[in-house]
């Protein structure tokens, strides 16, 4: 699937620009990315990709002497949205547009809890339902099977492909319409790494992805559409 002039747009940022303190750390970005689609961020080291992402999320907004203009509107529920403007809370934005980071995380509790936790955040206390939102999360991330019955294991004794798997399933189980995700095998071997890049495509078909990869090989097997950041500046897309 190779992005088209057709395809609905999802995310639409504007005159992007972001600074630590006086580094101007991405400039004057104007970029779109279309829905159901998976763009690949990449580019050297220190060009801005991780930044980028984290203001699609408003992640950014609680680290010291960070500060941003611009305009970044994302479709939600079917509404376009100005995620800086207006009353979208933070927390409902998160939920919405979920982020993975490049190395696993798992709280330290059982496996089931770890999927459970953004869903009792959120206020559901109808454990049914949650038993039921958490298995049908880890099937998407194809980890269900693996993971069934030792559900009241500590998380952290999966293995690292099998961590990033649970963490991809604590962000669906809030239903996401938009994944970022950060490097997201760059510690895991080529096998978990098979398993990860088979799941973002089955994934696409409900989701708008956007991942920061250093890998070439990885870059050209699951993107449609690759963006290249240099010095904080869009030098290809
Ligand atoms: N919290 C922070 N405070 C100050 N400067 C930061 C902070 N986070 C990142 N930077 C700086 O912002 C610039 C862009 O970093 P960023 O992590 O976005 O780049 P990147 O393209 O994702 O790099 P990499 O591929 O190495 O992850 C870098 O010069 C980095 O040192």
């Amino acid at each position: 699937m190779k992005t088209t002039l057709q395809d609905k747009t999802k995310i639409q940022v504007e005159d992007l620009n972001f600074f630590y303190r006086d580094r101007h750390i991405l400039k004057d970005l104007t970029v779109r990315f279309a829905e159901n689609s998976i763009t690949a961020l990449i580019g050297p080291s220190g060009a801005g990709k991780s930044t980028f992402l984290i203001t699609l999320n408003r992640l950014w907004e609680n680290l010291p002497e960070a500060r941003m203009s611009g305009k970044v509107e994302i479709t939600l529920d079917g509404l376009r949205r100005d995620i800086y403007q207006g009353n979208l809370p933070v927390t409902e934005l998160r939920r919405q547009v979920a982020m993975v980071f490049q190395t696993p995380n798992p709280l330290p509790m059982s496996i089931s809890r770890n999927i459970a936790f953004p869903l009792k955040m959120a206020g559901n206390r109808n454990q049914e339902e949650m038993r039921h939102r958490v298995e049908q999360a880890l099937k998407m991330a194809y980890l269900w099977e693996e993971v069934k019955d030792r559900m009241n294991d500590d998380a952290r004794k999966l293995s690292g492909g099998q961590q990033q798997r649970l963490c991809i399933a604590r962000a669906l189980v809030l239903e996401p319409e938009v994944l970022l995700m950060d490097e997201p095998t760059s510690s895991l071997d080529s096998t978990a790494t098979e398993v990860i890049e088979d799941l973002l495509l089955e994934l696409r078909q409900h989701l708008t992805i956007l991942v920061v990869s250093h890998y070439l090989d990885q870059v050209k097997r699951v993107a449609d559409r690759v963006v290249t950041f240099e010095d904080g500046v869009i030098i290809s897309s």
